[in-house]
C-alpha cells in the first residue's frame, strides 16, 4: 500500500495526507511529549521510537480495510513542508458514525491548526464515507480540545469514561457529536435564488417562501436499477445520495434543465421524448419551498461518466432505502420501489 491510495486533502494552510515511513522520526519527536500525550487516550508515554513505524504501517492497513483514516497534518514553514500533527477518523460501520481524533505538536499550538484539520477531515468523511455522524470525546478538563470540536460544529452531548493509556486508568470524558447539518453546512442553499415563477399572477409558494424548482431524473438501466449520485463535499447535504439533476435556470423549461444537467454531470445526451414524468417532491426546506419534478428515463446516448468526480451507484429499487438521501426524496423512493 502506497501513499497514493488517498488523494491529499487541502485547507487554506494545511495538507492532510497519508503518513509514510519518512514521517516516523518527526512524528516521534512531536508526540513523545507529556504535554501532548496526557490528553490522548490510546497513546503510551514515553512513546517508543519503534511504535511510530508500527503505527504508521497500521494506518495504511486500516485505510485499505475502510476502518480508519489517519492522516498527517502538514504545514508550510517557508518553502519547507513540516509535520505538525495527526488527524484521524475511525469508522463504526454498524452505527454509521466515525470517531474524530487529532493531536498537534506543542510548538504549533495556538494557531487554529487542529480545528482547520479536523474540520476538513470531518467534512470529507461525511461526504465520502458511509457515515451520518461524527463523534469525539475529550478528557474532562481539556477545554482547548472542546473548543476545537465546537469550532468544527460538534455539540456536547454527554459524559462518559475512557481508558487513558499514559495515565494508567479510566478517566471522565466529555462527549461530542454532530451530523451533516452541523458540520458540513446547513441543508438549505446559501442564497435562495428568486423563484423561477416570477410572473405577477403566479401562485405564491407556501408561507410566501421562495420556490426552488429542481429537475431530477431516475435513470433506469436494463436490469431495472436506478442511478443515484452522491452530493460532493462543499454542497449543502454533502454525502447524501440523490437523483441526478439540478436547479431550473430562469428561461429554461424543466426538461431543458434536466437535459443540460444530465449532460453536465453525467456526459449523457437525453432527448425530451425519453423523459417520462413520474412524480414530484414538494418539501419545506426551511428558507425555501423545494418543488422537484422527478422523471424516469430508460434511454440515453453516450457513456455515462461522473464528470464532477461524484460517486455514482446503480441501485436495485428494493435497496434504495439503504442509501441516505435528502428528506425530500424519501416519498419518491417508496413510489419508485412500488413502480419498478
Ligand atoms: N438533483 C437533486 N437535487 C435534490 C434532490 N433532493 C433534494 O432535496 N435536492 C435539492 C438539493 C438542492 O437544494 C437542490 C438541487 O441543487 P443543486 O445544488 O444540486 O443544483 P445544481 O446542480 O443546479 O447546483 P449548483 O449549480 O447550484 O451548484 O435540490 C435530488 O434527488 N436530486
Amino acid at each position: 500500500m502506497t501513499q497514493s491510495d488517498f488523494a491529499p486533502l487541502r485547507t487554506e494552510r494545511l495538507t492532510l495526507r497519508p503518513l509514510g515511513p519518512a514521517d516516523a522520526a518527526e512524528l516521534h519527536r512531536l508526540i513523545n511529549d507529556w504535554d501532548v500525550v496526557r490528553w490522548l487516550s490510546r497513546v503510551p508515554f514515553p512513546y517508543p521510537r519503534e511504535l511510530a513505524d508500527e503505527w504508521i504501517e497500521s494506518t495504511h492497513r486500516q485505510r485499505a480495510a475502510g476502518e480508519a483514516w489517519h492522516l498527517a497534518i502538514v504545514g508550510q514553514e517557508g518553502d519547507k513542508e513540516v509535520l505538525v500533527g495527526c488527524v484521524g477518523l475511525m469508522r463504526q460501520a454498524e452505527t454509521r458514525h466515525a470517531e474524530l481524533g487529532y493531536w498537534v505538536g506543542r510548538r504549533y499550538w495556538g494557531h487554529g491548526v487542529a480545528a482547520e484539520a479536523a474540520g476538513r477531515l470531518a467534512r470529507w468523511g461525511l461526504a465520502n464515507l458511509d457515515i451520518d455522524r461524527i463523534v469525539a470525546s475529550v478528557l474532562d478538563e481539556n477545554d482547548r480540545s472542546a473548543g476545537v470540536l465546537r469550532r468544527v460544529g460538534l455539540k456536547e452531548s454527554g459524559t462518559g469514561e475512557a481508558h487513558f493509556l499514559a495515565r494508567g486508568g479510566r478517566l471522565p470524558v466529555r462527549l461530542f457529536e454532530g451530523g451533516r447539518e452541523e458540520i458540513a453546512g446547513p441543508f438549505t442553499e446559501p442564497e435562495p435564488r428568486p423563484a423561477p415563477i416570477a410572473a405577477a399572477d403566479a401562485a405564491p409558494a407556501a408561507e410566501g417562501k421562495p420556490l426552488l424548482l429542481v429537475a431530477a431524473c431516475a435513470l433506469v438501466d436494463i436490469d431495472g436499477r436506478v442511478l443515484l449520485a452522491r452530493r460532493p463535499e462543499g454542497k449543502p447535504m454533502a454525502g447524501l445520495w440523490e437523483f441526478p439533476g439540478g436547479k431550473v435556470e430562469p428561461g429554461e423549461t424543466v426538461e431543458e434543465a434536466l437535459i443540460r444537467e444530465l449532460k453536465e454531470e453525467l456526459a449523457i445526451d437525453v432527448s425530451a421524448a425519453c423523459l417520462a414524468p413520474f412524480t414530484f417532491a414538494s418539501h419545506d426546506a426551511g428558507r425555501f419551498q423545494l418543488l422537484m419534478p422527478l422523471y424516469l428515463c430508460r434511454r440515453w446516448q453516450g457513456t455515462l461518466t461522473a464528470t464532477e468526480g461524484q460517486q455514482l451507484a446503480w441501485v436495485r429499487p428494493n435497496k434504495l432505502s439503504d442509501y441516505a438521501m435528502p428528506p425530500a426524496d424519501k416519498p419518491l423512493v417508496a413510489m419508485l420501489r412500488d413502480f419498478l
